[in-house]
C-alpha cells in the first residue's frame, strides 16, 4: 500500500477518533444529567403526588396523580436509557470506528467517500454522515461489487453510478493495523485472515467479510418465506444473525427484537450464539428450542420423552430391540402431513361424538360426571358447529354447574355450624367462615374449569389410535402408542400430534406479537412440527435454514419443495450456499466425501494438514485420544472436541479421558446450558452448530457408524473442524468413511 495513502487514511482515523471521543464526552455528560434527573424524580415521587383518600373522587384524583408523575418517571428514564445506548455505541465505534471504504460516483454527481462501521457516526454540526452503518442502502455496494458500475437499492428506488475503489481496514483498539484495496470479492486477504482464526466459545460477527450470496439472503426483503439450503459451514447461523441485525436496522419503526423469534437446536447453542447480536449494538431476540415448548405445554399432564431420548433409543438400541421397527413406521406415519390431516379428520369427527371428559369430583363425590358433559355437549350445544367455541360454551356450563355445588355446600357448612352447640361465633363469622371453607374446597375444581383439564385430550388421542380410526397396516403402531400412553408416558413422535389435537378443540394458542420467525437447523424438524409452528405464528415471516446433508432426526424425509407447500399464497425465495467457510479446504474435500452424493460444496478457507484416520485396539482409544488432544493442544488447537456417536459412549470416553489426562475436559449433556471451550466430549448430535478449532472423533468403527443413516451424523460431526480433523477406530473402520484420506 502506497505510503502516502497510509498516512493519509491514519490521519484520517485520528481525526475521527477525536471527533468520537467530543461526542462521548458531550453525551456522557448528558448520560449523567439524565440519570441524575431519573434519580430525583424517583426520590421525589411521593412529593409530587397529592394523597388524598377521604372519598371516591378524591382516591380517582389521587391514582391520575399517581399516573402522572409515573409517565414523567418512564419518560425520563427512556430518555436516559437512549443516551446510554448511544453512548455504547460510540464506546464500539472508538475501538474501530469503521472497516471499510468505498468510493462512488452517483450518476451526475461527484465522487463520495463512504465509511463503513457497525454503527452510523454523524458529525452533530455539519450533520454529515462520517460513517454509514453496515446496514445502510448505500453500504450493500461494499458487499456486492468490485470497482465499476454498481448500483444499490433504496426504499425510493434503484441509485446507479461508478464504484472507484474498495477497501478494507484492519482496526484494532482505534490503531490501523492494516488495509487492503480489494479488486474482487470482498477481500481475500481479510476474509482469509477471519477464517484462520481459533473458534471462540461465543459466535461473532461476519458484518466486515459478509459475502455477496450472503448479503443477498440477509437484505431480502422480498420473500415472505426465504428457505436457505446452505452446506456445513456456509454461514447459515450467522447469515441468520446478521439477518435480524438487519431487518432490526430496515424496519425500525415497526419491528422490535422481541417481536422475533429464533428457534435453534439446543440450549448450549443458544449459548453459543449470544453475543452476535449484542455486539452489533443491538437487543437480543427471543431464542427457543422445539423442545422448550413441548414442555411448557406438559406440565403434569403426561411424561413426555425429549427428542433426545428418541435419538438415544434410535441411534442406540437398533434392531436389538423388537419393537424397533415399528417404532421407526411410527416415526415416519406421525411426523407426516399425512398423519395431520388424519388428525384434523378426527377433530371434526369429534363434533359428532367420542369426546372423553375427567369428571369433576369432590372426595369421591361425582359433582359432574363425564356422561352429563357429554349430554350437555352433544345435545345441548350441537349447533355450535366449531369444536373450540362448543368446548367454550360447556365450560360456561361447568362453571355454573360448579358454582351451584359450591351454595349448596356452603349452606350446608353453615347449617353444621348453626347446629353446633359449642360453636360460639356471630352470624356474620358463621357466614364467613362457610364462605372461605367452600372457597378452599372449591378452589382446584374452579382451576379445572379454567384451565381446560377437564378435557381428557389424552384419553382421546388414545383412542385415536384404535379402529376404526387407525389404517390396518399400523395396527402394531397403534397398539405400541397405546401401551406407552397407558403407562403415563408419550413417545416424543407423538408431542406434536397430541399438542395440535389439544389446539383442534380448544383453540390455537396463536402468537400475534411475533413478526419474524428464523428457523435454524430446519432440516431436523418434521413437516408436521413446521406446520404447527407456522399455524402458531400466523402473523410472522419465516426465515427458515439448513443442510439436508445433516438431518440426524429420525422424522419424515424433508424437503424443500414440501416445507414450500406449507406456505401456499405467500411469496416464497429459495436460496442456496454452496461454499464452506469454517473448515480447511483438505477438511471439506475429506467431508464431502462422506456424503452419498457428493456436492459441490466448495471449499473458501485455507489450507491445513490432511484428516487422519487411525486404526486402534479398543482398549487403546483412550490412550490414543488424550496422546492426541495433547499434540492438537500443541499445534494450536485452543478448543478440541472428542465427538461420540450417543451419550452413553460419551459418558464412557469422558470417564477414560478424565483418567488419561490432566488439563481438565468438559462433558457437554442434553442439560449443559454454557458453552465453553476447552476440551470437550460431545455426542455428535448436541455439537449441532458448533465449531471447534479440533475435531477428533472417538471410534468411527463399522459397528458404531454402519449403517446408510449414519451418514449424516457422521458428516456432521466431522464438520465441525476448523483446523485438525482426527478419525479413530477400533475394529474395521466404517464403511462410511472416504477410502483415502484426502
Ligand atoms: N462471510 C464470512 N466471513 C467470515 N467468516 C464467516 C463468513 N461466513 C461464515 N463465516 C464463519 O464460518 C463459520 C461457520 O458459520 P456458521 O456456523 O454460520 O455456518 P452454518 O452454515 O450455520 O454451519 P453448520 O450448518 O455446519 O452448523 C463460522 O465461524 C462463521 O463465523
Amino acid at each position: 500500500m502506497d505510503e502516502h495513502v497510509w498516512e493519509l487514511e491514519t490521519e484520517r482515523l485520528e481525526q475521527m477518533a477525536q471527533q468520537i471521543k467530543r461526542e462521548m464526552e458531550k453525551l456522557g455528560k448528558v448520560v449523567e444529567h439524565r440519570q441524575s434527573e431519573a434519580l430525583e424524580i424517583r426520590r421525589n415521587f411521593w412529593d409530587e403526588v397529592t394523597v388524598n383518600t377521604s372519598d371516591y373522587t378524591e382516591i380517582a384524583e389521587t391514582a391520575a396523580s399517581i399516573r402522572q408523575q409515573q409517565a414523567i418517571l418512564s419518560e425520563q428514564e427512556r430518555h436516559y436509557q437512549q443516551a446510554e445506548q448511544g453512548l455504547k455505541k460510540l464506546a464500539k465505534l472508538e475501538v474501530a470506528p469503521y472497516f471499510a471504504r468505498v468510493d462512488f460516483a452517483e450518476e451526475g454527481m461527484s465522487k463520495e467517500e463512504i465509511y463503513i462501521g457497525i454503527g452510523s457516526f454523524v458529525d452533530e454540526d455539519t450533520h454529515a454522515l462520517l460513517i454509514y452503518d453496515w446496514r445502510a442502502p448505500i453500504s450493500s455496494l461494499f458487499y456486492d461489487f468490485t470497482p465499476g458500475p454498481a448500483q444499490y437499492q433504496t426504499p425510493i428506488g434503484e441509485i446507479k453510478g461508478q464504484l472507484s475503489l474498495k477497501r478494507q481496514f484492519l482496526i484494532k483498539q482505534g490503531k490501523l493495523e492494516n488495509m487492503f484495496d480489494t479488486g474482487i470479492q470482498i477481500g481475500d486477504e481479510m476474509l482469509q485472515m477471519m477464517l484462520a482464526k481459533n473458534a471462540h466459545e461465543k459466535m461473532s460477527h461476519i458484518v466486515t467479510s459478509i459475502q455477496q450470496e450472503q448479503n443477498q439472503i440477509i437484505r431480502d426483503e422480498e420473500h415472505d418465506i426465504l428457505i436457505v439450503q446452505g452446506a456445513a459451514g456456509s454461514g447459515k447461523t450467522s447469515v441468520a444473525l446478521q439477518r435480524v441485525a438487519y431487518l432490526l436496522y430496515r424496519f425500525r419503526n415497526s419491528l422490535r427484537s422481541d417481536n422475533m423469534v429464533l428457534f435453534s437446536p439446543n440450549s448450549i447453542f443458544n449459548d453459543y450464539v449470544s453475543n452476535v447480536l449484542p455486539e452489533l449494538g443491538e437487543a437480543n431476540l427471543l431464542q427457543t428450542t422445539f423442545q422448550e415448548h413441548i414442555e411448557q405445554q406438559f406440565e403434569k399432564v403426561v411424561q413426555v420423552e425429549d427428542n433426545y431420548d428418541q435419538l438415544e433409543y434410535l441411534l442406540g438400541v437398533k434392531e436389538s430391540d423388537p419393537n424397533y421397527k415399528i417404532r421407526l413406521k411410527g416415526i415416519e406415519w406421525k411426523t407426516s402431513l399425512s398423519f395431520m390431516k388424519r388428525v384434523d379428520d378426527y377433530a371434526e369427527q369429534l363434533t359428532k361424538e367420542g369426546m372423553l371428559f375427567h369428571p369433576f369430583v369432590l372426595r369421591e363425590r361425582v359433582l359432574i360426571s363425564e356422561e352429563q358433559m357429554q349430554t350437555i355437549f352433544y345435545e345441548q350445544l350441537a349447533q355450535e358447529a366449531w369444536l373450540p367455541t362448543r368446548v367454550s360454551r360447556l365450560q360456561q356450563w361447568i362453571v355454573a354447574e360448579l358454582q351451584k355445588w359450591e351454595r349448596r355446600i356452603q349452606k350446608r357448612f353453615y347449617r353444621k355450624l348453626r347446629e353446633n352447640p359449642r360453636y360460639m361465633g356471630t352470624e356474620s363469622e358463621m357466614k364467613t367462615q362457610s364462605e372461605q371453607r367452600a372457597t378452599r374446597i372449591f378452589d382446584p375444581l374452579r382451576r379445572q374449569a379454567n384451565q381446560l383439564d377437564f378435557l381428557n385430550v389424552v384419553g382421546m388421542y388414545q383412542r385415536f389410535f384404535t379402529a376404526p380410526h387407525l389404517p390396518s397396516d399400523y395396527a402394531a403402531v397403534g397398539l405400541h402408542t397405546i401401551d406407552r400412553l397407558s403407562a403415563g408416558q408419550m413417545f416424543f413422535e407423538d408431542a406434536t400430534p397430541y399438542m395440535y389435537l389439544k389446539q383442534r378443540m380448544i383453540g390455537m394458542d396463536t402468537i400475534n406479537q411475533i413478526r419474524h420467525v428464523i428457523i435454524d437447523e430446519a432440516q431436523d424438524y418434521s413437516p408436521f412440527q413446521l406446520e404447527y409452528i407456522r399455524k402458531l405464528f400466523p402473523r410472522a415471516k419465516f426465515t427458515i435454514l439448513g443442510d439436508l446433508n445433516q438431518g440426524i432426526f429420525y422424522a419424515n424425509r424433508q424437503s424443500y419443495e414440501q416445507i414450500e407447500g406449507l406456505f401456499v399464497d405467500q411469496q416464497v425465495g429459495i436460496r442456496k450456499m454452496m461454499k464452506s467457510y469454517r473448515s480447511t479446504a483438505e477438511i471439506v474435500n475429506f467431508t464431502r466425501s462422506i456424503l452419498n452424493k457428493p456436492e459441490p460444496i466448495e471449499a473458501i478457507g485455507r489450507h491445513g494438514e490432511q484428516p487422519r484416520i487411525q486404526q486402534v485396539a479398543a482398549e487403546e482409544l483412550p490412550r490414543f485420544v488424550a496422546e492426541c488432544v495433547l499434540s492438537l493442544g500443541a499445534a494450536g488447537a485452543e478448543s478440541i472436541a472428542i465427538v461420540c456417536k450417543t451419550m452413553e459412549e460419551a459418558k464412557q470416553a469422558f470417564i477414560a479421558l478424565e483418567y488419561q489426562l490432566e488439563q481438565p475436559i468438559h462433558l457437554i449433556t442434553k442439560d449443559t446450558l454454557e458453552f465453553k471451550t476447552g476440551v470437550t466430549v460431545i455426542p455428535a448430535y448436541l455439537a449441532k452448530g458448533l465449531e471447534f478449532d479440533g475435531v477428533i472423533i472417538y471410534n468411527a468403527g463399522r459397528a458404531i457408524y454402519e449403517h446408510d443413516e449414519d451418514r449424516k451424523l457422521l458428516y456432521t460431526a466431522c464438520t465441525r473442524a476448523l483446523h485438525f480433523l482426527r478419525v479413530f477406530h477400533s475394529g474395521e473402520r466404517s464403511p462410511l468413511l472416504p477410502t483415502t484420506e484426502g
